[in-house]
């Protein structure tokens, strides 16, 4: 029976409505997925540079920087690309010529040109900072240490960066800042941002102390959960939304170069026709000193006496108690006012976590093959006192290619190290282990530096930058799956619910 004309058109009519949403359906889907697919295709890699000069009191190094512009704020995001070791000794042995300070520099700064783009040069920041060696400087004669800064200022200036300025950095920053480096190179300061938060007792991990030895002074920063009961000893950091309360020390004059010559003051008075003999050096070892040039160190000056000869011929005894014996001499631990000293009277809570031993912890511990995290304490003693028992002519042939100035104080370095740690700030066979001497953390040495240019280039927010829990892939890539389940649903309930043909009206 045919039916009527009406129906059929309206039945007609109905199925192209069907067809055509369908159509734009499948349409919609299809354009969300191109979206999403050119929405986040990779964006072209904005890189960033930074340079920091470290101008140490032995040495200097350029460290240049590099990350991703978009990611800036992100932790973990910056790695150093380049360090270029300046030749010669640190700024401040050219306080009587301070115009070769400047000059020192050329040749790493040139380096650093060849780094980087040249059309990213202009808008990459140099910062200098000075540590020990220019603090001394300033403490001896304040203007010559200007004229250095001046020098190296003027020379920074000259190349095709944007320099931010060369200052000396207090000891307090060069603890803090190596503590940031550290604890970001570790990837310590987890943004709990995404599903972290909703982990049930999610505890991002602890942050590592900070252990830096340099050549002039020494620094000693953690997290402290104790109270700090001396103001300068107290920093407070917000960073990505966690606050931190850090204790830091800079011990001036603790440096191993000073050290060694605070040793061998003391010492002078014990010296025979002046021949001294220092049991902190191998046996056999010579070498001549001009006490003036010792006492020229304001760590030293206050220990000179009238009977010191103006030469010194010492002569190494290699012997590790008696080494250990005028180590000990230079720390004073007979005074404290606080609850717990360190020593030199100096406030410091009790140990607190695992510590990053950097600088030349690390280059003295990896000569001595003592960075195995295993290793017991008593174990490193006895590999410190087997090497001050060898003689110099065996040391130098084992290791030829050593510089003398680093060799012929290794049995010195290890013990100033070993009793800095032990006897200096507390650490025992309990915690010995907590202490990892690190040179690099993923291609990144340990140092002062980084953390100052993160400071300085406000990379590290204060507080979490807002990050919706879903990345934006993330996001999207859920509609698309959703928008298809949806179409597949609509599809097959349409498919399997509608009348089939034999039933519909009019054909049985
Ligand atoms: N064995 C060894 N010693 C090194 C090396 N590089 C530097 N040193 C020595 O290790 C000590 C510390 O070096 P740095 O960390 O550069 O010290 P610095 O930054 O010049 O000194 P500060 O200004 O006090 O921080 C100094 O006595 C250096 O002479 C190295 O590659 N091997
Ligand atoms: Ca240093």
């Amino acid at each position: 029976m045919d039916e009527p004309k009406a129906a059929k058109q309206k039945k007609t009519w109905h199925k192209k409505v069907i067809i055509f949403l369908g159509a734009l359906f499948v349409l919609g889907v299809i354009s969300l997925v191109a979206i999403a697919v050119v929405q986040n295709k990779p964006l072209p890699k904005n890189i960033k540079y930074g340079i920091v000069l470290d101008a140490g009191s032995s040495h200097t190094s350029v460290y240049i920087y590099e990350w991703p512009a978009e990611k800036e704020n992100d932790t973990g995001v910056v790695q150093q690309i380049n360090e270029c070791k300046v030749e010669g000794n640190g700024i401040s042995s050219y306080g009587h010529e301070p115009l070769k300070a400047g000059l020192s520099l050329q040749k790493c700064m040139n380096k650093a040109r060849q780094v980087i783009p040249e059309k990213q040069q202009r808008e990459t920041p140099v910062y200098l900072g000075a540590t020990a060696g220019m603090r001394l400087l300033r403490l001896t004669n304040a203007t010559m240490a200007e004229e250095v800064l001046s020098s190296v200022e003027n020379t920074l200036r000259s190349f095709p960066f944007d320099f931010q300025g060369a200052r000396i950095i207090t000891g307090q920053e060069e603890g803090a800042y190596g503590w940031i480096t550290i604890n970001y190179l570790l990837g310590n300061f987890i943004q709990d941002s995404g599903w972290f938060k909703y982990i049930p007792n999610f505890k991002p991990t602890e942050t590592s102390g900070a252990l830096d030895l340099g050549g002039a002074s020494t620094q000693i920063t953690f997290e402290s959960k104790r109270e700090i009961e001396s103001q300068e000893n107290s920093l407070h950091f917000r960073l990505y939304g966690k606050s931190y309360d850090i204790y830091t020390h800079s011990f001036l004059c603790y440096g191993k170069d000073q050290a060694l010559r605070l040793q061998i003051a003391n010492s002078i008075k014990d010296a025979t026709d002046s021949i001294l003999l220092d049991p902190c050096f191998n046996s056999g070892y010579r070498r001549n000193a001009s006490t003036n040039d010792l006492y020229s160190s304001p760590c030293i000056s206050k220990l000179r006496i009238p009977t010191a000869p103006s030469t010194l011929d010492i002569r190494g005894t290699g012997n590790y108690q008696l080494c250990k014996r005028n180590v000990q001499a230079i720390f004073n631990r007979t005074h404290c006012t606080y609850s717990h000293c360190s020593f030199n009277g100096v406030f410091q809570p009790s140990l607190d976590g695992t510590f990053g031993a950097f600088s030349a912890y690390y280059f003295v511990m990896n000569f001595l093959n003592l960075t195995n995290e295993q290793m017991s304490l008593d174990k490193v003693k006895e590999t410190v006192e087997r090497h001050c028992s060898r003689p110099w002519d065996e040391v130098k042939k084992d290791f030829p290619k050593i510089k003398e100035k680093y060799l012929s104080e290794y049995c010195f370095s290890g013990t100033y190290i070993l009793n800095l740690l032990e006897y200096g700030y507390g650490f025992s066979s309990e915690n010995w282990n907590d202490i990892r001497f690190l040179g690099k953390i993923k291609d990144s040495d340990a140092g002062w530096t980084l953390g100052y240019m993160l400071n300085l280039t406000n990379m590290i927010p204060a507080e979490l930058p807002y990050s919706p829990p879903l990345s934006h892939a993330g996001y999207t890539g859920l509609m698309v799956f959703f928008s298809i389940l949806l179409v597949c649903i609509i599809l097959t309930c349409w498919l399997s619910f509608r009348k089939p043909k034999c039933l519909h009206k009019g054909i049985i």
